[in-house]
């Protein structure tokens, strides 16, 4: 048991994101999408629970201290047959109901199966892990504990909290695995520094992801948790279809040789082929109402499976506008010096978004999903009318859920589009009966930092164990 106890405290955040382009054709590999992501992260620290000498504790604490009611306990045990760890939820008092968290558990069972790989079941000693999460995820007021406090007390339960659709999830599920392998698995073997490690997280969060969503999504949201901006090329989703449920017979085996690269996966992560000028920025703006990705991509497919010619003339285009897209602002970012005294050195962005998004309304209108609906296409119009907007456009699925914006990172740019928006009102009697409500500016941009480390001591004032 000594060496249980002489584990460091460890911290690790990931990114949240925004799909700029590519959303719906990266469900396919034949097509790639641009995804940014942001500065707004979840934080994980693990610590380990000091226990009296002689006591055996198998218990892991989890807790998300800027929500009400947010304490997950759970037990782990190795099960038979190679079926990896199972980890069961413990109740908190007698009489409390179990309030499950399935990104959680599914992220610790995964984590803890693949650390057990590496080491004897009695080296994996108990710990209390605190979840901390950038303000910007959610739209609810919160509190500061102090002025130095870069996180905040929401006061509500996570099912109260009223999500921005920054990707929390990918972002926690990234986190929490990286936090989990660096606590727990020696440096010469998982290290968030080299780039084999930072693949074999990529792996299992894809994984855990998946699984704890009940499907198989582009993953988009786990690649650039890990690794930050980056145009990618998902994954064939048959590899996650083999390695069964935790508990299984050989799941152990199984999960182990899709994570450390027996399995050849064949996901495409580009850094370098997308960049941000300097002089340019994101906006997220958050449009109080909400689209169901879910239901939007059923239909999309349906779509497309029924008209196969139409669909890909258009996805086609669309991606050729999306990698023109990503060369344009690589481009730009590579040759600042001699774009100063161009005239309108971003009208080539501005025809290439307005394109882009005539082919998204074409989609649309094909589809008959409101991807870029009318109330979005008034709203993304008038802002690209400002001075200093270069475009906008709805992120990832689309629909009514948000807007993000292409602009020059000026104070007076910011200014003017907080303007338009604090006095935006939906024009009434539009296509599909949907009104959208206030339009707010989230207060993040982008950032090309996937995940990292950071130090433990940050969370004084949260840390609960
Ligand atoms: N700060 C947090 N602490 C604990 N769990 C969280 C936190 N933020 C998000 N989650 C988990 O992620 C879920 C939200 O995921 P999802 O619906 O996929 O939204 P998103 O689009 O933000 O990823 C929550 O229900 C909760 O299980
Ligand atoms: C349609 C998609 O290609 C993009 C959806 O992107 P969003 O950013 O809209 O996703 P959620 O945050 O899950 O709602 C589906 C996918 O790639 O999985």
């Amino acid at each position: 048991m000594a060496s249980t106890l002489s584990l460091e405290s460890s911290a690790v955040s990931a990114p949240g994101k925004v799909l700029l382009a590519g959303g719906y054709l990266v469900l396919d590999r034949k097509y790639s999408a641009l995804v940014f992501g942001l500065d707004a992260r979840i934080h994980v620290c693990i610590e380990p629970i000091r226990t009296k000498s002689g006591v055996t504790l198998h218990e892991i604490i989890v807790k998300s201290p800027q929500f009400r009611e947010a304490t997950w306990e759970y037990g782990y045990r190795l099960t038979e047959g190679d079926g990896g760890v199972n980890v069961t939820q413990l109740r908190v008092s007698h009489d409390s109901r179990l309030n499950r968290n399935p990104f959680i558990e599914t992220a610790l069972t995964y984590g803890l199966t693949y650390i057990s790989s590496y080491l004897p079941h009695h080296a994996i000693g108990p710990a209390s892990i605190s979840i901390l999460a950038s303000s910007s995820y959610y739209s609810n007021p919160g509190t500061a504990p102090s002025s130095a406090s870069q996180f905040l007390n929401f006061d509500v339960t996570l099912g109260e909290a009223h999500k921005t659709g920054l990707g929390s999830s990918a972002a926690l599920v990234t986190s929490f695995t990286a936090a989990l392998l660096s606590y727990y698995l020696p440096k010469d073997i998982f290290n968030l520094s080299n780039d084999a490690s930072l693949t074999k997280l990529h792996n299992l969060a894809q994984a855990a992801h998946c699984a704890a969503q009940g499907k198989v999504g582009s993953g988009f949201d786990i690649a650039s948790a890990v690794y930050g901006s980056c145009l990618y090329r998902r994954f064939s989703p048959s590899l996650l279809t083999h390695h069964g449920d935790p508990g299984s017979l050989s799941f152990g085996s199984k999960l182990c040789a899709l994570i450390d690269g027996d399995v050849q996966w064949d996901t495409e992560i580009r850094k370098a082929a997308i960049k941000m000028p300097t002089g340019l920025r994101l906006v997220m703006c958050d449009v109080d109402c909400g689209s169901e990705t879910p239901g939007m991509v059923k239909k999309v497919l349906e779509w497309r499976k029924q008209n196969a010619e139409e669909a890909d003339a258009v996805w086609n285009q669309l991606q050729r506008g999306n990698e023109a897209l990503a060369a344009e602002l690589t481009r730009l970012a590579g040759a600042e010096e001699q774009n100063s005294d161009v005239l309108d050195k971003y009208s080539t962005l501005r025809e290439i978004i307005i394109e882009n998004r005539k082919l998204i309304r074409e989609m649309s209108a094909a589809s008959k999903v409101p991807i870029e609906p009318l109330q979005q296409t008034i709203l993304l119009d008038a802002v690209s009318n400002l001075a200093g907007v270069i475009g906008g456009v709805v992120p990832g699925a689309g629909g009514y859920d948000a807007i993000v914006v292409l602009i020059e990172d000026k104070d007076e740019v910011i200014a003017e589009l907080k303007k338009l928006l604090a006095g935006w009102k939906a024009e009434p009697g539009d296509d599909d009966g949907v009104k959208i409500g206030k339009v707010g500016i989230l207060g993040v941009r982008e950032d090309m930092v996937g995940v990292r480390k950071e130090d433990p001591g940050l969370y004084k004032e949260w840390s609960t164990c």
